[in-house]
Formats: C-alpha cells, structure tokens, sequence
C-alpha cells in the first residue's frame, strides 16, 4: 500500500523561509521558482571573492551587457574574481554601488594563465548563467521573484496540468501528481534543455524522487518540445528493473527496452540491421547498466557500437557518481557514447564523493566542451583546503546543478536518527587484534633498520604501498570478525584438511596437493570450516561450533540488539562492504533465529527487484543483509525503519546512500541508523576520517555552512594510521 508523503503543501510554501541559497517565494497560484545554486532571486548583491565581507559583483546578476564586457576581456579569477552569488542575503546592494565595483573590477582584469583551467569555465558559466536568468526574468527585470513576473515567451513554465497532459496514465488507481518541488526541478530541465544546455545534474538528496522527476521531464520533451527520444539511461543493475517499473507507471505510452542479460543478445541483431537501415529506433528508452561501459569483451564492445549508431536526445545516468573518475574505462566508454547526445543528465544524491577532483570529472561528463581539462594536473589543482576555491566550485556548479535537502521540503521530515555503538573486544578477538598489530611492528621496525635515515613518523612512506593496504585491511577484518584471519586452524591442521580435500577434488583433481597446501594456508577460519562443510569432511578438529560465530563484538551486539529491535516490530536492513562478512552474518541471524532475505553483487539482476519487493510486504522477514555496493544505490527499502552499518566505507556517501535506502518518500517512522565501531582498533579512524569528509561535503554542496566554519579538512591516511601504530 502506497503510504502518504509529507512535504510541503503549495499554501505553506509561501511562508516557508529555506536556508540562504533557497529562497522559494511563490504565490498559490503560481507553481514555485526555479531555485538552483545560481538563480538567487531576490538579492543582487556583490561579493568579493575570498573575502566574503567585502563586495564584487555577481555575474548572474549582471545585465547583458556587462556579460559581454566581461567575455572580451577576461577576468582575474584571483583574489578579486568575479562570481556567482551563493547565498541570498535579505540586503539588497543599492544599483549605485552595482556600478561602481564593476569599475572598480575592470581595472583589475588581468589576462588568465593558460591553466587557469577554473578560472576558464568560471568565465563560461557566469555567460550561461546570464543568459538562463534573462530567459527566467526578462532582459529588463533586475530583480523577480516568482515565476508570475517571468517573461512567459522566452521560457514556458510547466505546471501539473502539463504533466496530467503528458502522462496520460492509465492504471486506476494510480494518478501521477508531482510535488511542488519536483515540479521545479522538472522546469529546471526543461529550461536547460530549450537553452541547448547539454547537460544537468539533478542532485537532490536520495529519495526525494529524482526518478520520478526524469521520467516525468522526457514524457514532456515528447509532449511539449515533439521530442520521443531515443533517450538512453544508465544505471546500477540492482535499479534496473525499477527504473522499467517506474517508466511503465509513470509515462505507459513510452516504449522502453531492457537492454541487459541473456535478452540483450537477442535485441542486438534486430536492433543493429536497423539502425543500419537508417530506420527510426523502435523504442523510446533503452534500459542499460553501468557494467556494459566496464569491459572490453568482443560482445561489450559490440553493444557498445550498437549504442554509437543512434543519436541520443537525452543520456541519462542514475548513481551518476559512478562517474567519479575520468581515468575510468567506464567513465571513457560511457563518454564514447554519451558525447554526441544532446544532454547528458546527471542524476545521483552524492555528487561530492571524495575530493573535488572526483566533483570535476562528474561536469566534465555532463559539458565535455567546457570542463575540459586537457593534461592539466587537477588533483593538485583542487585542493580541498583551498576555501576559496570551494566557492569557486559552486559559482561553477551554479547554473547546471539543482540540490534540495529533505529538510528543505518535507514538512514532517521523519527523523534520521544517529547512533555510534562501540563494542569491545573479547579476549580471543582483542589477542587475534594485538597479534596482528605485533607482527605489523616488528616487519616494520625491521624494515626502518635497513634505512638509516628515516624516522617513526615517515616510516610508512619507505613500506611498499601494497603491504601498507594489507595491513590495514587485516586490522579491520579482524577489528570486524576474527574468523576473517588464520588463527584457528594451525598449519598442521591445515596439511591434514589438504590430504582429505585433495581426493575429493576441492581445487580440481588436476591439482597438485603442494598446491592444495598452499592455497589453503592462504584460507581464513572461516573459509576452511565452509569448505570443510561443504564436502563433508570429518576430523578431530573439524568444523567450527556457534559459539565461534559470536567471537565477533559486533555479532555479540548484533544478536543483543536484533532480537530486541524485532520484539518492537522494527525491521532492519544491515550493511556490509563484505561478503564474507554477510556470509558471517547469515550464520549469526540463523544462531538468533531470525528470518531474513540477502542481496549482493551475486544476486542474479532479475531476482533483485523480488528480494526488495518479498522484503517490503512481509513482515515476517525481520532482516534484510546488504552489499553496500549492490544494496546501497537506488534501492528502495522503506518496509524497514532501521539500518546498522555493520563495517564503515572511508567515504562516507556511501553509507549515506545506504541510509537513505529507508529513509525517503513512502517512510512513516523515524529512522534509526545504528554505526558499529570496535573500541580500540582501526575502526575508529576510519570513523573520524568519515566524519570529516562529511564537512566537505557540506561546505560545496550544501549553503549555510561557511568554508571557514569547516574544521580541518587534512586527512589522516591509511599510511598516517599505520604510523601512529608504530609509535603506540
Ligand atoms: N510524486 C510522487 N508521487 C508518488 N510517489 C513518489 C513521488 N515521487 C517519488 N515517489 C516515490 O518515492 C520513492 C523514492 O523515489 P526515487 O526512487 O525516485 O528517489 P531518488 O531520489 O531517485 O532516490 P535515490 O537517490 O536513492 O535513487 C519511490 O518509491 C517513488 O515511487
């Protein structure tokens, strides 16, 4: 049953006052402003670049005229660059003084450096944002607020109506009513789209409906501008099926292609004779995942042909941060297709993964033309303690990017709440832990006597990065579960397993059993007990008992806290980045006798959706374990009301977009989100590192939050933790 939303009603928008860079002002009547990083509405304010307290001038703001000034003889993007007004302050800047510090900034121009790769599109957006905001308000009005006042021949403003229209859904009980909100973001698209804008980012926090909204806007490109298609999206396999859902319900008049599995194979050849008979394609929308970009198979680069033949209207990208790295074969071949599209649409909730480098090769995909950066070394480019670059960033951002938060507009915004649960070691796990610490020492300190100069605290950068990345890894596996590492099972008992496996062909009846010896001492605890489990091995040590499943802190407080939440009548979804940890878990929930459902990379893609949908209805499942990576994206999940992160990402979004798997649109409870850190091991830094991303992440994206106001950015590393270790 589909539950209601609470959000903003259009009276209520009225009054509603948002955080600085929102300011939403419209009148019952007529449907809410467009609002994105640029299109501050109210103040023409000036700012001076890397002094926010002193004024320049804001080139959105700018009449055309001085647009024009401003291309012919380019600006200094220093200290005193020109740019974007972020925030909407209620004071208004008088026009005299409008002018005056343009003078004043002309004397100041200065010729950009030829890497001034920022500084350049910088330069170009302040043009495209001049030009969006004379379609919105007129080449006249300075100063408008609501769409009421805009010039209705330059831009058409959609309304429900228009949706109604377009959809002209036929499922009864079903009507296709789009939140004001979203009606803004679908007029944001529009406008881009019919300003040849080629491309967007709808970056709305997850589960506001970014779905919902891109379906909406193709209907009306078909609708209103007699654009079908073909539009081609991208997207996680674990979504796919729901994206073909959502299609079928929102706009049942488009024809949309799955083009994944076995059935892709048999579209290929039928849809290759003809695109080579130069006949319309016969679909609106093809469906495809991220994975037909990733590889270099005959067969990949086949469809990937396939998808060269057409010209696309709109290339959509679900989870766009999949796009993070432009080094990427994804990032390249996905380009390779996406390049002569007329948009390129960016959907994702965490645009900002990382760093700022990340964020760039994201409008890079989206406007090749103008985030081209050429061999420019960006890394060191965008430095994230840079402050001033950060406003910069968002000046760059401003004209394509749309962002609202759920506490921007949802009224009763059902609480997120956050817990840490710090669990402690027992005494086998704490001595699985020191051991490993132990070893890491001495291969350490070792290693420091053959270089003479180097002290503790540079250490690490004379240990091979490879061994630095083991060592960490093996400090969270056991910080996670000892079972994760060898401890058990002794060398000899591992001979001996190898002896009874070897005839039975475990490794393949051609393998030597020196190699069986060899590959089993490579075997954690608990990868020998399943194997030994699966082929019915008998011996005196032999598999291991329930009681070694609970040698983890984090399952003990599991099987505390599980039953617990049940007895509440909470459901729960757990995440790990691990599949050997959800195997371990399944173990755990069959000791506790909980009923659950699991989905991973390894669910098959057409199973996916019905684990969702099983999970969902029935409440008898108590539990559902998560991949963070198949389960964390686009999913969902809203039959649960609370999520433990069993084993924290470094990158925070990630468990973000885990958490927000149940905490979006269709969610009536307050949600509970349970963090688990194991005291004294590595966990806890990965947890303050964690932390600190999340400031960045609020400073570029997210107003309100001064760039002086946002700690210390520097991170420790992996390298820095393994460091401190030493010295412990
Ligand atoms: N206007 C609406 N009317 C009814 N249901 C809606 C509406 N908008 C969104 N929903 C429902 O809300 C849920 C969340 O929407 P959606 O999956 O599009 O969010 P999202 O922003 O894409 O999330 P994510 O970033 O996690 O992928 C879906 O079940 C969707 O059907």
């Amino acid at each position: 049953m589909k539950r209601d939303f609470d959000e903003i009603s259009d009276d209520e928008w009225v009054n509603h006052s948002f955080k600085p860079s929102r300011v939403l002002k419209s009148t019952p009547s007529s449907p809410p402003p467009i609002e994105s990083f640029a299109f501050g509405t109210k103040t023409q304010q000036l700012l001076a670049s890397g002094s926010p307290s002193s004024s320049s001038d804001d080139c959105a703001d700018l009449e055309d005229d001085d647009v024009e000034q401003n291309n012919d003889r380019p600006v200094s993007l220093g200290n005193r660059a020109r740019r974007f007004i972020i925030d909407d302050d209620d004071d208004e800047q008088p026009a005299d003084d409008l002018e005056l510090e343009l003078e004043d900034e002309e004397e100041l121009e200065l010729e950009l450096e030829d890497d001034d790769v920022i500084g350049k599109a910088l330069q170009k957006c302040a043009k495209i944002a001049a030009e969006l905001r004379k379609d919105l308000y007129g080449s006249t009005a300075v100063c408008c607020d609501r769409y009421a006042e805009v010039d209705s021949s330059t831009v058409r403003i959609v309304t429900q109506d228009d949706v109604d229209a377009a959809c002209m859904v036929e499922v009864p009980d079903f009507q296709p009513v789009l939140k004001p909100y979203q009606l803004v973001g679908v007029n944001f698209l529009l406008l881009l789209y019919r300003r040849n804008i080629g491309g967007a980012i709808l970056a709305d926090e997850m589960g506001l409906g970014k779905t919902i909204q891109a379906i909406t806007y193709l209907m009306l490109l078909k609708h209103l501008n007699d654009d079908p298609g073909p539009h081609l999206i991208v997207c996680p396999a674990s979504v796919l099926e729901n994206w073909e859902r959502e299609l079928k319900r929102w706009c049942p008049s488009f024809s949309v292609l799955q083009y994944h599995g076995t059935a892709r194979s048999a579209y290929s050849k039928e849809l290759s004779s003809h695109a080579k008979h130069g006949l319309p394609p016969p679909f609106n929308v093809i469906l495809a995942c991220y994975s037909l970009f990733e590889r270099h198979s005959v067969q990949q680069k086949d469809d990937r042909k396939l998808l060269k033949r057409w010209r696309w209207s709109c290339v959509l990208m679900d989870e766009a941060h999949a796009l993070k790295d432009k080094n990427s074969y994804r990032w390249k071949n996905l380009m390779s297709v996406a390049r002569n599209a007329n948009q390129r649409l960016l959907l994702t909730g965490t645009p900002l993964q990382n760093d700022l480098h990340e964020l760039w090769s994201l409008l890079e995909f989206m406007l090749p033309d103008l985030f081209a950066t050429g061999d420019v070394d960006l890394k060191r480019l965008l430095n994230t303690e840079d402050g001033d670059l950060i406003g910069r960033m968002k000046s760059i951002m401003g004209p394509f990017i749309l962002r609202r938060l759920k506490s921007d507009v949802m009224k009763q915004l059902v609480p997120k709440i956050q817990q840490v649960k710090y669990v402690s070691m027992g005494k086998q796990q704490e001595d699985a832990y020191k051991e490993a610490i132990e070893e890491y020492r001495k291969f350490s300190h070792s290693h420091i006597a053959k270089c003479s100069d180097v002290n503790l605290t540079t250490v690490v950068g004379v240990l091979p990065r490879r061994q630095i990345s083991n060592y960490f890894v093996q400090f969270r596996k056991i910080a996670n579960h000892p079972l994760l590492v060898r401890r058990i099972y002794t060398d000899e008992d591992v001979v001996r397993f190898a002896k009874k496996l070897h005839p039975r062909g475990a490794f393949g009846f051609e393998c030597t059993l020196d190699r069986v010896v060899e590959e089993l001492k490579s075997y954690n605890d608990y990868s020998i007990h399943q194997l030994l489990l699966s082929y019915g091995v008998s011996d005196s040590k032999g598999i291991l008992s329930e009681k070694h499943v609970m040698l983890s802190a984090k399952c003990q407080a599991l099987a505390e806290l599980l039953p617990s939440l049940q007895k509440d009548g909470h459901r729960v979804l757990v995440f790990s980045q691990w599949t050997s940890i959800l195997d371990i878990l399944e173990w755990t929930l069959d000791v506790i006798g909980l009923t659950y459902r699991r989905l991973d990379g390894s669910t098959q893609v057409t199973d996916r959706q019905t684990i969702v949908d099983e999970f969902n209805n029935d409440t008898s499942i108590s539990v559902c374990l998560l991949s963070t990576r198949a389960g964390g994206q686009g999913l969902n999940l809203t039959g649960a009301d609370t999520v433990i992160i069993h084993d924290m990402d470094f990158n925070p979004q990630i468990d973000r977009q885990a958490e927000d798997r149940c905490h979006r649109i269709g969610q009536t409870k307050p949600v509970t989100i349970y963090r688990l850190v194991t005291k004294g091991t590595v966990d806890e830094n990965v947890y303050e590192i964690a932390k600190r991303k999340l400031t960045l992440d609020a400073a570029v994206l997210e107003s309100g939050v001064d760039v002086e106001h946002q700690g210390d950015l520097s991170e420790m590393t992996m390298g820095e933790i393994l460091s401190s270790l030493l010295k412990a």
